[in-house]
């Protein structure tokens, strides 16, 4: 018989089950029960946060949170779980590869969209903006902690904590429950800024290491967003001490750099993207932490950030060098030019060291030292012209920067051809020479060599043959190869190694590539500079003119005579020419004063150049014709249409834009020249 229309169903024994637990079909929103997070904290002063509340004496209050449930009480009291996280690690959307893991092609489920749980994400994101609107932390920490990490709420109760000032509760949320299973990686770039930006350094930097465990996506390995999360998180942390207390910059700065060691160990993570990626992902940070090196004091700590940069493969902008410049030089001072010595400043030994320029004219040695300097204005004056520095031109460099070392750079009038009348260049390599000679805080010679000279001219000989009989064994000296941003890396490359080979036999010097237009080799030149002015003597470990090579270069030219010489010297095409302090007669144009042979000229002595040159002033007792081919060099420089490279800064993106360099100085090689007997 069937039941009465009206009469009410038999109802199924039901319970109270909570939230998020099985068996319940509501959204699990905020299941009760404490575990790992939820410190307990005094309630805040502020008037608009609520007064904190026990959720476990509330439980039974919280009816909206409880549905009915088929299940017996017994199985119920089973199934509380509420003191569990949910299993995290086991259902991240985003595997936890390694890095170097290859991407397989398939995208995570998460970046599909359309999930059939948009509704329950929809009501967490509501209810998240609810309880941050209450101002209820705890809240926010609980309901982190027990979503269902399909709905990942777990970063956006993080970003709620960070709004909230929550810092700890919010680092501790993001680490996950083991410490180790971070929320997805934009969420946690915010709250690892964040961090560092409230000097949370430790936490950051634990943050940015547990990005390595989100797995890579299909361009950027884990490794790197773990890198450039540390980076910023230095730079952030860094700004915000000289911010809040400036006095504990450096101390500060000092544990970054030792941060920075440490994530070294994603190298190769960073080396697997590509360096437009890198450039994206790094440039700008490591930028914004050599700035603040640089603020601190810490130069050799911003100069082995630019190191990292190379090592890393990460391409620099003009604001890095700029940065390591500024941190470098912070105070400049003009001192003045001197054209005699009798007029160069006071010798301070010990106290100012020096590091000294010199070069042919138009080496590109009073560009250099604005480049090292990064002036917006030009402190050194720089022209097409060639003998355009007029005498010793002396900077003092942080005179009254307490913390920086204190010490000059000079810049050096060029020898060798010059648009200037001779009498007013004689005086050169005397004053040259008594600066090397007598100078007792000289600590270091950048000899600029202009690349496209292809090797040592006899004015690059002279200087060489000065510093020599200068004999100043404790000095340093580099040869550099200036304007590499007009040639190819394999001209600029066979440059050095013709110097090189030329030197051997006399000294294993010190070779490096520099640009003064492009900024290339700046850091470098910063950091044998700052070798050379900070470091005391015994300290000493650098590539030297030793005693004993001086000493050899000296006797040679002495007792020069064929004999007893060593084997490579007596092969005219090396430093033999140099010991021989004349110079080439003039190849042309009575306006071109070569300032070695300007006695001759004037005398009208000077031998007219033959079709087959011959570098040297014993040129006339050779026979040509026994002379290797490649023997037969311009012994001027190419002509090299100086108007077309010697442009003015200003001219700079003309030039570039046109990009004549290349072809022109091929062109250039192939012509050929007065010399071309080849
Ligand atoms: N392309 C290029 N041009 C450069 C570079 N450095 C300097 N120049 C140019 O070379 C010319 C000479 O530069 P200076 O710095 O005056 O050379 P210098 O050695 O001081 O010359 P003097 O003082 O006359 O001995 C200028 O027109 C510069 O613009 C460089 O790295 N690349
Ligand atoms: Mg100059």
């Amino acid at each position: 018989m069937l039941p009465p229309p009206h009469a009410p169903a038999p109802l199924p024994v039901r319970a109270a089950v909570p939230l998020g637990q099985p068996g319940c079909s509501a959204p699990p929103a905020a299941a009760g029960g404490r575990s790992w997070a939820a410190p307990e904290r005094r309630a805040r002063e502020d008037p608009l946060d609520p007064p904190r509340v026990d959720l476990a004496e509330r439980q039974s209050e919280e009816i909206p949170f409880l549905v009915e449930t088929d299940l017996e009480p017994a199985e119920i009291v089973k199934l509380d779980r509420a003191n569990e996280w949910p299993d995290v690690l086991a259902t991240r959307k985003r595997k936890p590869s390694l890095a170097s893991e290859p991407w397989d092609g398939q995208k995570p489920a998460y970046f599909k969209g359309g999930s059939s749980k948009s509704k329950e994400i929809l009501a967490a994101k509501r209810l998240i903006a609810t309880f941050l609107r209450m101002r209820d932390a705890n809240r926010l920490i609980r309901m982190g902690m027990t979503t269902d990490p399909e709905i990942d709420a777990r970063g956006w109760c993080c970003v709620a904590l960070i709004k909230l000032e929550r810092y700890e509760d919010a680092a501790r949320l993001a680490a996950g429950p083991d410490g180790q299973s971070p929320i997805g990686w934009t969420t946690l770039r915010y709250v690892v800024q964040n961090l560092a930006k409230a000097g949370a350094l430790e936490a950051a930097m634990h943050l940015s290491r547990l990005q390595a465990k989100s797995g890579r996506t299909k361009f950027i390995t884990a490794g790197s967003r773990a890198l450039q999360n540390g980076v910023e998180a230095l730079a952030l942390y860094l700004q915000s001490t000289s911010a809040g207390m400036p006095k504990l910059l450096t101390a500060h700065g000092t544990q970054c750099s030792l941060e920075l060691e440490r994530m070294l160990e994603f190298k190769n993570d960073i080396l697997a993207i590509t360096p437009h990626r890198r450039f994206k992902m790094f440039t700008a940070a490591f930028n914004q932490l050599i700035r603040w090196y640089g603020r601190a004091r810490l130069v050799p700590q911003a100069l082995r950030a630019c190191e990292i940069m190379n090592e890393l493969g990460i391409p620099r902008d003009e604001m890095t060098i700029h940065f390591l410049s500024r941190g470098c030089a912070q105070q400049l001072v003009n001192l003045k030019i001197a054209k005699r010595y009798t007029q160069v400043p006071p010798d301070w030994p010990g106290r100012r060291p020096e590091v000294f320029f010199m070069g042919r004219v138009n080496s590109g040695k009073s560009s250099m030292i604005n480049a090292l300097f990064a002036s917006l204005t030009n402190d050194a004056k720089v022209n097409k012209q060639k003998g355009n520095t007029p005498g010793l031109n002396f900077f003092e460099v942080n005179r009254e920067r307490f913390g920086l070392p204190q010490f000059s750079i000079v810049d050096s009038p060029g020898l060798g051809t010059a648009y200037k009348p001779s009498s007013s260049l004689k005086h050169f390599p005397e004053l040259i020479f008594s600066y090397l000679r007598n100078r007792q805080s000289l600590t270091h010679v950048f000899h600029l060599v202009d690349v496209r000279m292809k090797r040592l001219l006899p004015a690059d000989k002279t200087l060489i043959h000065l510093l020599a009989s200068a004999a100043r064994p404790r000095v340093r000296y580099t040869i550099v190869v200036n304007k590499i941003d007009i040639v190819t890396r394999k001209q600029a490359n066979a440059t050095a190694m013709a110097i090189k080979t030329e030197l051997a036999p006399y000294a294993d010097v010190d070779i490096m590539f520099s640009s003064a237009r492009t900024k290339r080799g700046v850091d470098q030149m910063w950091a044998k500079i700052w070798q050379s002015v900070t470091e005391t003597p015994r300290g000493r470990k650098h590539k030297l003119l030793g005693p004993n090579e001086l000493l050899k270069l000296r006797n040679t030219m002495a007792d020069y005579d064929g004999e007893g010489v060593p084997k490579e010297a007596t092969s005219e095409d090396t430093l033999a020419d140099l010991l021989d302090l004349e110079e080439a007669p003039p190849v042309e144009a009575s306006s071109l004063v070569d300032f070695g042979d300007a006695s001759a000229q004037e005398e009208g002595a000077a031998p007219k150049v033959s079709k087959k040159k011959i570098p040297g002033a014993y040129a006339d007792d050779w026979d040509a014709d026994q002379l290797p081919d490649d023997f037969y060099m311009d012994e001027e420089e190419p002509d090299l249409q100086e108007e077309v490279f010697e442009q003015g800064w200003a001219s700079q993106q003309a030039v570039i834009s046109r990009q004549p360099q290349e072809e022109d100085f091929q062109a250039t090689e192939e012509a050929p020249g007065p010399g071309a007997g080849r």
